[in-house]
């Protein structure tokens, strides 16, 4: 985790234009390096933050178009991206074992695309005026953040009913210290059905969502900006 830390420091610390070569090496575009989000030009606010953003699995597929700067990035994030999947998967089957489902529940296409994404977020010469990251909820099936010691990640807790749900957070800059952190996020792939799980659904426990394929939602969150298209999405679609 600390080697992990120091690579992902070590990466954002180099010029923009070494960023910018490190992440282009693969013509389809799978390392994603971006200021902000990805849909920088269609924002309506802009974030203090810079990220790099790539699968990891199958780890010999992807490798290739990792950064080779720092010089050892790939063979940290390599083996911190296999541990991570691991223990992301553990704790998935120990989620369906608290819910009642089977343990390999998301043992399928619920959990074969994982991506690992560094944050970097500079010190903000007026932090009243933006933020790292908006309030949000990741579009993952889990999420396990390598957090840094600078302070800057707040996470709504209240209002919950108990039941198991996508926390909403957001980050927020500060004027003196940099921050980094590495998300490791777990996606189901493009084609997969997303809904309630049918053993948990009854008479007197009905579905409140319907189910529609993971392509759709994220297409859905990015036109996002009225909270309309998700609405719809998940209220009425019939997949
Ligand atoms: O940088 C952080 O503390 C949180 C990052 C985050 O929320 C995300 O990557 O989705
Ligand atoms: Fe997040």
């Amino acid at each position: 985790m600390e080697e992990t830390m120091n690579v992902a420091e070590e990466f954002h610390a180099m010029p923009g234009s070494d960023k910018e070569r490190e992440c282009t090496k693969d013509p389809n575009g799978s390392c994603k390096l971006y200021t902000s989000s990805y849909v920088y030009p269609r924002e309506d606010i802009h974030l203090w933050r810079d990220a790099v953003m790539h699968p990891c699995r199958p780890l010999d597929q992807h490798i290739q178009f990792w950064p080779e700067k720092p010089t050892r990035y790939r063979e940290v994030v390599g083996a911190y991206s296999v541990e991570l999947r691991k223990l992301s998967c553990r704790i998935l089957e120990l989620i369906c074992e608290g819910l009642g489902l089977h343990i390999n529940y998301f043992s399928n296409d619920l959990s074969q695309v994982p991506k690992i994404m560094i944050n970097h977020y500079p010190p903000c010469p007026e932090p009243s005026l933006t933020l790292g990251l908006l309030k949000h909820r990741d579009p993952t099936i889990i999420t396990i953040l390598l957090p840094s010691h600078i302070n800057g990640l707040q996470v709504f807790k209240d209002g919950r009913n108990g039941k198991l749900n996508g926390a909403v957070h957001r980050v927020v800059t500060n004027s003196r210290d940099a921050r980094t952190t590495v998300s490791f996020f777990i996606y189901p792939c493009d084609e997969s059905l997303i809904g309630p799980a049918k053993g948990l659904v009854n008479a007197s426990n009905p579905a409140i969502y319907k189910a529609f394929k993971f392509a759709d939602f994220i297409k859905a969150s990015i036109l996002n900006h009225d909270g309309q298209a998700l609405k719809e999405l998940i209220y009425n679609s019939t997949a």
